[in-house]
């Protein structure tokens, strides 16, 4: 199984952009504390410590921290782990061919990182980071003693030279890059049509079950694995959840029996990669979901069509999440109604199903092209990548779910459009990669040795590393859901869930005030809201009602409007209390106390605000 849970989320407080961060200081060794490992953690390291010591043989020693260490970092990754320790352990002299081969002549941002590299080499401890060498170097020549981090300079200032915004002249192909042209070998590569979706649906319906039962039968899952997930889900009382636990990784989800954050999986069938991402259906957890929304193709709806579940779930997040959805930009649906073994695979409750739902779906603006409604169940196995046992459902001669899900139309990739990333999840204190960040490219290409400016902190930052699908990659495009290795960034605390990688020539710019064409879910009037967009949770107001709108044609229908009703389109005046990276086409979620209040498109942000280095003005 390749799939694994992002769990080294940063918190959103205040404090954070207060936080004087030391490479030195106790931060990385919070992280790998082993005293806060789970029961389960605690086994995966014990079992992970014996199979990379009998992998790594006699010839190379590590200690048990060493060993610990690397599997922490990898995830209880034995392969990598051991590939790591190699590759700290070999004899020196095989070094050199492991350095990167500059292409061209080097050039001040790469001498100063390798000056800053050799100095950190020679002393043990840990050294300044090759910006702080600049800077410091910076700060000698100007006298100026105030740390300040959004004006100090850094080493890829210096590679960029000096232009009036500070950005234009920045040639990224001068400062290591492999000068790849990446659309040309995207062409090229012969890739397999790539999907991502996310797996949405009110609490209990079966989504992680579903999933977890989709990966066994294609076998991504060993049986062996789920034979362990069985016996463990056994010990704690919990038999019915052993295939929801191929996606509920943590300890949190599995005693809660929930799903509390997005879990990424892959696996592929003859003619398409998929990326499932496997959303939490507890209200509580709509921001996760939406997160997850954020970065998907199209979206499997999963719905319980047990007595009574469908009617309770239509009340709960079977709507909102649908809704959501479709909001968030989400056109193409596959319904899953699960569960037909509870519900003895009678037609007639499949279609009361498909009619209350089509009815519902077509006014929250699906077409029925593109909905797609599979009966099957998760727990057995029935139609989801097998038909039915003959007998069980002779009325349903359709698709199993794993053929709906191939039916899906190639995503259409902006490769040519400037690069945005919005980011998912953040790692850090990684042993090779101390900063990692993840999330779906938006638009553009990416590539090895890149710089990428990271709005709204307004920090460049070099990519050293790639990874799509846990496999290292030279480069990537838009439709793809990377791991982007970080180095050289001034200011990486500053990094947050939600900011966006963009392209330093055309930055995202941070906004405090737009206008939004919403679809309302509740009555909206004048009031406060957070404003979500992927992980962004941003608090504001919305500050005017400017018109309800036709619903079809857009046309607007009353200008200045009292309220909003649930249901009806409107275009509304929304201002931040801080600034975010917002641009034209974004989509965003309103929601008060909890709820989800409206959703919709950014029409205009304000010009004031378009500016590359972040903060309101
Ligand atoms: N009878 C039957 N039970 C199922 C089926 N699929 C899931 N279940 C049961 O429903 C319960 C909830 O399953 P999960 O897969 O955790 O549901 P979920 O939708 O992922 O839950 P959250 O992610 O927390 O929203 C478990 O007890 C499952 O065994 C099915 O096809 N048939």
């Amino acid at each position: 199984m390749s799939g694994h849970r992002r769990v080294k989320d940063i918190s959103y407080d205040e404090d954070d952009l207060d936080y004087d961060y030391d490479e030195g200081d106790e931060y990385y060794e919070d992280e790998a504390g082993d005293d806060t490992l789970s029961p389960e953690d605690q086994e995966q390291m014990r079992v992970g410590t014996i199979k990379v010591r009998e992998a790594l043989g006699p010839s190379i020693t590590a200690t048990e921290k060493e060993i610990q260490d690397a599997l922490w970092n990898y995830y209880y990754d034995v392969a990598n782990s051991v590939k790591h320790i190699r590759s700290i352990k070999l004899p020196k002299q095989t070094k050199p061919a492991e350095q990167p081969k500059p292409t061209k002549s080097e050039s001040r941002f790469d001498q100063a990182a390798k000056a800053a590299a050799n100095a950190a080499s020679a002393s043990k401890k840990p050294g300044p980071s090759p910006d702080d060498i600049v800077i410091n170097a910076q700060k000698k020549g100007t006298q100026t003693g105030k740390h300040d981090a959004k004006k100090k300079a850094s080493a890829t200032d210096m590679a960029k030279g000096e232009t009036n915004d500070g950005l234009e002249k920045l040639s990224v192909k001068e400062i290591g890059s492999k000068n790849l042209d990446v659309v040309a070998e995207f062409e090229k590569s012969g890739l397999k049509n790539a999907a991502n979706f996310v797996v949405i649906g009110h609490v209990d319906h079966g989504k992680s079950t579903l999933m977890g039962r989709l990966l066994y039968d294609l076998n991504v899952v060993d049986k062996r694995s789920i034979d362990r997930l069985q016996r463990e889900a056994d010990t704690i009382g919990k038999s019915s959840f052993a295939l929801a636990w191929v996606m509920d990784q943590t300890s949190e989800e599995r005693n809660r029996g929930v799903t509390v954050d997005i879990a990424m999986n892959h696996f592929e069938t003859s003619k398409t990669r998929f990326t499932i991402l496997d959303a939490p259906g507890h209200q509580d957890f709509v921001p996760n979901m939406i997160a997850g929304a954020s970065q998907a193709d199209f979206a499997v709806l999963v719905i319980d069509a047990g007595t009574n579940s469908f009617e309770s779930g239509l009340k709960g997040q079977t709507k909102e999440h649908a809704l959501l959805v479709r909001s968030l930009g989400v056109q193409r649906l596959v319904v899953a109604v699960n569960k037909m073994d509870a519900a003895n695979w009678l037609s007639e409750r499949f279609e009361e199903i498909k009619q209350q739902m089509s009815a519902f779906l077509t006014n929250a603006g699906f077409h029925n092209k593109n909905v797609a409604f599979i009966p099957c169940s998760g727990l057995t196995g029935d139609n989801v990548a097998r038909s039915v046992p003959q007998g069980t459902a002779p009325w349903y001669d359709g698709p199993t779910l794993v053929s709906a899900l191939e039916a899906a139309e190639p995503a259409a990739r902006a490769l040519t459009a400037p690069l945005r990333i919005t980011i998912a999840d953040i790692f850090r204190g990684g042993i090779v990669h101390p900063l990692s960040i993840s999330g779906r490219l938006e638009a553009g290409t990416l590539q090895v040795g890149d710089v990428v400016h990271a709005a709204p902190a307004g920090e460049l930052a070099r990519v050293s590393g790639l990874e799509v699908d846990d496999e290292a990659v030279d480069w990537a495009v838009a439709g793809q859901i990377a791991t982007v290795h970080l180095s050289d960034i001034d200011g990486a605390q500053h990094l947050r869930l939600g900011d966006v990688l963009c392209s330093p020539q055309h930055p995202v710019p941070t906004v405090t005030k737009f206008t939004a064409k919403i679809l309302s879910f509740e009555h909206v009037l004048p009031m406060q809201v957070s404003v979500l967009r992927g992980r962004v949770d941003a608090a504001g107001h919305v500050e005017a009602l400017v018109a309800t709108l036709d619903k079809s044609s857009g046309a607007v229908v009353k200008r200045k409007p009292k309220i909003v009703q649930p249901g009806a389109v409107a275009r509304v005046r929304i201002r931040l209390d801080k600034g975010i990276p917002l641009e034209d086409g974004a989509r965003v979620v309103l929601r008060v106390e909890g709820k989800t209040v409206a959703a919709g498109l950014v029409e205009v942000v304000d010009e004031v605000k378009k500016k590359a280095t972040g903060g309101e003005s």
